[in-house]
C-alpha cells in the first residue's frame, strides 16, 4: 500500500543528492532543503522512526543530535545508498508508512518529502496507527508539500504548467498532495494537537503532539 511510486526512486536513487540543487523545476520545492531537515531533526527526541529516509540525509542529522533512529525505506536502491552513508550508525529496514516493525516504543515519527505517497485514506490510517504506537507526549513531525486549500493546489498545478515545468506539473497531478485542513482533521481525530509551519512555497512542517 502506498508503494506505487517505488520505481521512480529505484531509478532516481543514484542521482538523488546531486539533483536536489540542480533541477530547475524543483528549485522551490527543495529551497532551504538543509534547513528543512534541521527543523524536523530539532523537533525530534528519544527513540525516532524515520519513514522514507531515501539516501539518509535527515538520518545523519538525527544521529548528530545523539538520537536513536530506525529508518523504514521501501526502495532497495535508496536503502543501499543510506547504508553506505550511515556506516552502521542506524538501521534502515524494508517497510513503508503502513507496514513496518520497530524494536522499541517510538517517541517520534519523522519524515521529509515522502508522506504524499499515501492517499488521504492511507494517511488517516497511518496516523491512527502512529497514535496507537507512540509513547505519551510522542509526536509526528513530517515535512512535505501541502496546500492550504484545494484551490491553492489547483493553482500550483496550473502555475507549474504555465512555467513549462512539465515534470513538476505531472508530479503534482499524479501523487497525493494533501491540504492542511484535511491533515489537521486527521491529527485531531486521533488525539493529536496539530501545528503547521511554512518553510517555502511548497513545503510545510506538520507537527502532531499526542495528547496525554
Ligand atoms: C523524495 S524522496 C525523500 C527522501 C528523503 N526523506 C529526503 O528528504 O531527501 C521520497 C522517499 O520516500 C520513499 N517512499 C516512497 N513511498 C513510500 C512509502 N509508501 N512509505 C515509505 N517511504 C516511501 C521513497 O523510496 C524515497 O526514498
Amino acid at each position: 500500500m502506498g508503494k506505487e511510486f517505488i520505481e521512480i526512486f529505484e531509478k532516481w536513487a543514484d542521482t538523488y543528492d546531486s539533483s536536489l540543487t540542480k533541477d530547475i523545476e524543483y528549485k522551490e520545492v527543495f529551497r532551504g532543503y538543509d534547513q528543512i531537515l534541521d527543523s524536523v531533526a530539532n523537533k525530534a527526541f528519544g527513540e525516532v522512526v524515520e519513514f522514507g529516509p531515501g539516501t539518509g540525509n535527515l538520518t545523519v542529522k538525527l544521529l548528530e543530535l545523539g538520537l536513536s533512529v530506525t529508518g523504514i525505506e521501501p526502495s532497495p536502491a535508496m536503502r543501499k545508498l543510506a547504508d553506505e552513508k550511515l556506516k552502521g550508525k542506524a538501521v534502515v529496514k524494508d517497510g513503508d508508512f503502513l507496514s513496518f516493525t520497530v524494536e522499541k516504543k517510538p517517541d517520534v515519527f519523522v519524515s521529509t518529502y515522502a508522506f504524499h505517497h499515501l492517499t488521504d485514506k492511507e494517511k488517516a490510517e497511518a496516523i491512527t496507527l502512529y497514535s496507537n504506537l507512540l509513547s505519551s507526549s510522542g509526536k509526528i513531525v513530517f515535512a512535505d508539500t501541502m496546500f492550504r486549500s484545494e484551490e491553492e493546489y489547483e493553482k500550483a498545478k496550473a502555475a507549474a504548467s504555465q512555467s513549462g515545468f512539465h515534470n513538476l506539473a505531472a508530479d503534482l497531478a499524479r501523487e497525493y498532495y494533501s491540504t492542511i485542513p484535511k491533515l489537521k482533521g486527521m491529527l485531531e481525530e486521533n488525539g493529536f494537537t496539530a501545528t503547521f509551519t511554512r518553510l517555502n512555497e511548497f513545503v510545510w512542517i506538520m507537527e502532531g503532539i499526542k495528547l496525554q
